[in-house]
């Protein structure tokens, strides 16, 4: 599928050569085998990649919303149709199970069809002015050249999430992806040469993080950073980005709570708890992190997710029918252990799993795990786990488990089990978290705002909120002669 040596850089609409020597291996985390070598570039080739988008921003930004539409559409199209192709490129460098792959290529697409949709709805304002010798208004312009830093967990649709509303805006962007997963990114620089994109209008770097990233923090030419990750490294951003007040979008690191009422219904909720702590084999920024479950149904609820669990099937993304892949490397299966370790010396049973597998492949395996008589003070009720277990805890009131859900420095996601739509809307309203799931695990789509508060990150992505991003609102104050 790939050469030993990959072109990744992609700059005013060239693939620039690479030398062996700046070479990083991506391996595939399933089996650890060599899957192909990236450039690990640095400064030099950012810099070109930021020249290349600032000279190519005046005619991007000035072209129609409808004419920038037309070239999202396509690379839409091209998306959807490789879907299959992309899936298993991303399950390759990536882990997670194709159907979780081809899924997540088509939800990527699906984010350029939005903001091709969106891209000729930039509406500005005209304000009624408190004086008729004034007539006022407020256009939305695109801010300029975007740093995209983007994640491994989602590598296709974290993407998309960022350019599309950013392209359809009129910025132009200089893209950089995690080192784990470039392939992804490479193949979408592919879509948009093939859609047409103009050179220099969408541009990718893979390599150095810490000097990609210093070079679009510092180069007066950026004028925004869009960044998903950790919220350390979003904290960094914020620091450093200070030098120069860039705008800053960032989505960051969660810690959801799922509340499971006494009325919930139970073979409902314990599917929907494991779609939420299992997609991705728990490496989603949204994922169950705490499970808060009602005395009443405790025991059944817990009987009934164990025996569900017992049934995922671990094993490659390639094979058929497995429901967890491999963690992304060996350090994130040491940070899970460390969890499960903490909370057993504090005291947790462990239902099921509780530690590595590697009966059948070389790969980062961790058993689907589930803890019991939990508490407080263990890590994991209040780290970001990212693997696969889930902590039980009961609860008998209302107010107490808004506020135990509540007593954290993230505000991702959360979510709440009830067939009882008073309590549902009164929790949602009560929870401090950018986005609440009411008998639903999946919120992310493109019609809405996706985003975190408290320590989870500053701005939206997705809906008309997501483009609203990339523009700035000018204010024109126009003085007229009323006679
Ligand atoms: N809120 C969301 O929408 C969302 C979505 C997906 C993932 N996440 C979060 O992302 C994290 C997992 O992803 P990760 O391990 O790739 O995160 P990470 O913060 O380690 O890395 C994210 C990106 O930042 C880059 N980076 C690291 N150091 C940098 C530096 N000094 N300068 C510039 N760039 C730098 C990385 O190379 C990568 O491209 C989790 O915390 C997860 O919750 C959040
Ligand atoms: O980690 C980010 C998850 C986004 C999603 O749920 O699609």
């Amino acid at each position: 599928m790939f050469e030993s040596l990959t072109k990744s850089i992609f700059i005013n609409g060239k693939w620039e050569a690479i030398s062996e020597a700046h070479t990083e291996t991506i391996y595939n985390p399933a089996t650890l085998e060599p899957i192909t070598k990236v450039a690990h570039a640095g400064a030099k080739e950012t810099t070109k990649a930021i020249t290349a988008a600032d000279e190519a921003f005046p005619q991007w930004s000035q072209k129609t919303g409808r004419e920038r539409s037309r070239y999202l559409y396509k690379a839409y199209q091209l998306m959807q149709e490789d879907a299959e192709r992309l899936g298993k490129i991303l399950t390759m460098e990536q882990g997670k199970p194709l159907n979780e792959a081809i899924g997540e290529v088509k939800g990527a697409a699906n984010f350029l069809l939005w903001y091709a949709e969106e891209a000729s709805r930039n509406y500005g304002e005209w304000l009624p002015s408190s004086t008729n010798s004034k007539r006022l208004m407020v256009i939305p312009q695109a801010v300029g050249v975007v740093g995209a830093i983007t994640p491994w967990n989602f590598p296709s649709s974290m993407i998309t999430r960022k350019l599309a509303p950013a392209l359809a805006a009129g910025c132009t962007v200089v893209l950089k992806p995690a080192p784990e997963t470039p392939l992804s990114a490479i193949e979408i620089m592919k879509i948009f040469e093939r859609a047409g994109v103009p050179n220099g209008v969408v541009n990718l770097v893979t390599g150095d993080a810490k000097a990609i990233g210093q070079q679009l923090l510092t180069n007066k030419v950026v004028q925004h950073i869009t960044f998903t990750g950790s919220t350390a490294v979003g904290k960094y951003l914020i620091r450093e980005s200070a030098q120069q007040v860039k705008k800053l979008s960032l989505e960051l690191g969660g810690h959801a709570p799922s509340i499971v009422f006494a009325d919930a219904d139970l073979d409902k909720a314990t599917s929907l708890v494991i779609g939420s702590k299992f997609r991705n084999n728990g490496q989603t920024c949204i994922c169950t992190n705490r499970l808060y479950v009602h005395q009443h149904i405790a025991n059944d609820f817990a009987n009934l997710l164990k025996v569900k669990v017992s049934q995922l099937k671990l094993g490659s993304g390639l094979e058929n029918e497995v429901d967890l892949g491999p963690l992304i490397n060996q350090k994130a299966c040491e940070k899970v252990h460390d969890h499960v370790k903490d909370a057993t010396e504090k005291g947790a049973i462990v239902e099921c799993g509780g530690e590595q597998w590697n009966d059948k492949l070389d790969g980062h395996y961790y058993k689907p795990t589930i803890l019991s008589n939990i508490s407080d003070e263990m890590k994991i009720m209040h780290e970001e786990t990212f693997g696969p277990v889930i902590p039980i805890q009961t609860f008998t009131d209302e107010s107490e488990v808004i506020k135990q859900a509540n007593n954290t420095d993230y505000g991702l996601a959360a979510y709440v089990f009830t067939e009882n739509t008073n309590r549902a809307i009164r929790v949602s309203e009560k929870l401090d978290y950018g986005i609440v799931g009411v008998n639903d695990v999946f919120p992310a789509t493109p019609e809405a705002p996706f985003g975190g508060i408290k320590q989870s990150g500053i701005g939206k992505e997705g809906g008309h909120h997501g483009m609203d991003e990339f523009l700035e609102k000018k204010y024109i104050s126009i003085g007229i002669d009323s006679k």
